[in-house]
């Protein structure tokens, strides 16, 4: 297993602390900017990664009707990363938009489009909360693959997902759709508010694409040790 699968999240409010994170971890190839930091600094970071070879999932996790999804994905998509993120609750005909959006977006702008996502279920909310607060009627791995064949059949390229429900999505899925799991948790870590965890090795043994892995490594007294624990976890994969 390499450590290219390993996506580490730049959950930092403003663009000295995601600096500082790139520096302390120099063997992280792939990085995630979300919802905090574009929020606060928009699309800096992305050219600063860029400079330094790295890889960039975008995850704004989308959620609009179509014409709305479409113009961001658009608009994201010049950018020029390699990742980028909708719900996949957007709807058929809003995934559709944003994957054609994405195409021409890049094409455009000249660069590669990026595999454009969808998140099937946040992995913070657990079998009970789908049930209890949002009312949906369905088992939650009924739910996660019926998201995960929503996107497939609008012509995304594949899903966020629990490493819960990767197994499963394994099998149902195309063999190169894309699983990409945050929700990680190795043995040794707080969970926080991820309801639907495993740990390292068992993501990628039930056919995790790529683990996301925040809290325990960024938020280690000391990063780098985490990093390593994690990679030495993975060669026994
Ligand atoms: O369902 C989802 C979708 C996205 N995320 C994001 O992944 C990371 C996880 O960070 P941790 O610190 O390892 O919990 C975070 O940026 C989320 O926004 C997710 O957790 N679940």
């Amino acid at each position: 297993m390499t450590t290219d699968k390993i996506i580490v999240p730049l959950d930092v409010p403003d663009l000295d602390s995601a600096i500082a994170l790139v520096d302390k971890l120099p063997q992280v190839t792939f990085w995630k900017v979300g919802l905090e930091l574009f929020t606060s600094t928009g699309p800096k970071i992305l050219d600063i990664l860029k400079s330094q070879e790295k890889r960039i999932f975008l995850d704004l996790k989308f959620h609009d009707i179509p014409n709305t999804v479409a113009g961001a994905c658009r608009a994201a998509a010049s950018y020029g990363v390699d990742l980028l993120t909708i719900h996949a609750t957007c709807g058929k005909d809003a995934l559709k938009a944003a994957a054609e959006a994405v195409q021409i977006g890049a094409e455009k702008a000249g660069t590669k489009p990026p595999k454009l996502i969808a998140i099937t279920l946040l992995t913070s909310i657990s079998a009970r909360q789908l049930a209890f607060d949002l009312k949906i009627p369905l088992e939650l791995p009924e739910f996660a693959l019926e998201m995960a064949l929503l996107a497939q059949n609008s012509g995304l390229n594949g899903v966020v997902c629990s490493p819960q429900e990767v197994q499963q999505l394994r099998t149902s899925c195309e063999k190169d759709f894309l699983l990409v799991c945050p929700g990680i948790r190795p043995i040794w870590a707080e969970k926080g508010d991820q309801k639907r965890s495993l740990t390292p090795s068992q993501a990628i043994t039930a056919g995790a694409d790529y683990l996301v892995i925040g809290r325990p490594i960024t938020a280690a007294a000391e990063p780098e040790l985490a990093w390593n624990q994690i990679v030495e976890e993975l060669k026994t994969v």
